[in-house]
């Protein structure tokens, strides 16, 4: 019997659907068939008006329909089924999706809820270590944080099929300034927004918003100047307000995990992930980020206990539905 899985990562800028196969054999035979992908597609989220429009057409082009499973990983909070995206005027029901592919087992989760479900597959390759502890408390507690178009963090407890995973939305925490000039900047934002989160610094807008600051420009204007990667490309030219709004976004990136790290201490691991980080990691000045990311005063040694990963994998989300997808449909208990 021939099993079809459909899976995406939904993201406020990039939205990434997959269809993989496998043949699966009787119960107690040998199942451990690979999956081969026979869909791989990329859509630019705000190119749709909603998700709905943009599903008929992935499913339209698909050349397959009977789906064993669906799971799909959406930027914003579940709650109760339902995701009202953070950054798109975008709405997901797992019922309405449910009613769509009747025959298959449907999951809509946080997509850093189901990246979690990505860090046991990962291999060397995968990622780097940039930070290890000189001593070494352990626990089963792990991190991933990931900017992108927003700041998404997740919390793992336990491993494999032990793993349970918290949905979180601590990207939103409020924005601490330290030095005279975060306190400007953080200034700067409140004639934008009342609440200026990390996330608003720690993503790409982010960026934008650090760089337009920096160039001062009289408020922040998203549509206006360089895009990320555009602030990216000036740095590689030289360009020295690019350079320095990356610096201080990794100063401002390492600040937060730091506060993560206080809330959650990760002694099993924190995983740097997020479109961002693998495209701005020449940039980035590992003693200065290790500075602002471990300046925690008295509790410094919590920090300093939690080793830091950078994920270069960018298909993380998609890897974690792959997993979860694949649970679902395994005779084995499903994740915690
Ligand atoms: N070369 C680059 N340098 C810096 N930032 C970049 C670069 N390329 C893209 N970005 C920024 O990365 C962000 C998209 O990241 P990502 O691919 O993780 O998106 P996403 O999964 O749709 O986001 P999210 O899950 O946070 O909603 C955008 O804000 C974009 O401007």
């Amino acid at each position: 019997m021939q099993q079809t899985i459909l899976i995406a990562d939904i993201g406020g800028t990039n939205s990434r659907f997959q269809i993989w196969q496998r043949d699966r054999f009787p119960a107690g035979q040998d199942d451990k068939q690979d999956w081969l992908c026979v869909s791989d597609q990329r859509y630019a989220s705000e190119a749709y008006e909603t998700f709905d429009a943009l599903l008929d057409q992935v499913v339209a082009s698909a050349n397959a329909t009977n789906f064993q499973a669906v799971v799909i990983g959406a930027a914003g909070p579940v709650k109760a089924g339902q995701v009202q995206f953070t950054n798109l005027n975008w709405f997901i029901s797992e019922a309405t999706l449910q009613k769509r592919f009747l025959q298959a087992q449907v999951a809509l989760l946080n997509d850093f809820t189901i990246a979690a479900y990505a860090l046991d597959s990962l291999t060397s390759k995968d990622s780097q270590i940039i930070y290890s502890p000189l001593s070494h408390q352990t626990n089963d507690l792990r991190l991933l944080v990931g900017a992108g178009t927003g700041l998404g963090v997740a919390l793992l407890r336990g491993y494999g099929t032990e793993l349970s995973v918290v949905a979180t939305e601590a990207g939103h925490i409020d924005f601490a300034p330290i030095t005279k000039q975060d306190s400007q900047l953080q200034a700067w934002l409140m004639q934008s927004w009342t609440h200026v989160s990390f996330e608003r610094l720690v993503s790409g807008d982010g960026l934008v918003a650090i760089y337009q600051f920096l160039s001062q420009q009289s408020a922040f204007a998203s549509a206006h100047g360089p895009s990320a990667p555009t602030i990216a490309s000036l740095a590689d030219t030289g360009d020295n307000i690019a350079i320095e709004a990356i610096r201080l976004f990794w100063g401002y990136y390492g600040q937060f995990i730091g506060n993560m790290a206080l809330c959650w201490p990760a002694f099993g691991g924190i995983y740097i992930a997020g479109g961002m980080a693998p495209k701005l990691v020449r940039w980035m000045e590992v003693p200065a980020f290790l500075t602002r990311l471990q300046q925690k005063g008295r509790m410094q040694p919590i920090v300093e206990n939690c080793a830091l990963h950078l994920v270069k994998a960018l298909d993380l989300g998609l890897l974690g539905a792959r997993n979860y997808a694949s649970h679902q449909l395994h005779d084995q208990p499903t994740y915690l």
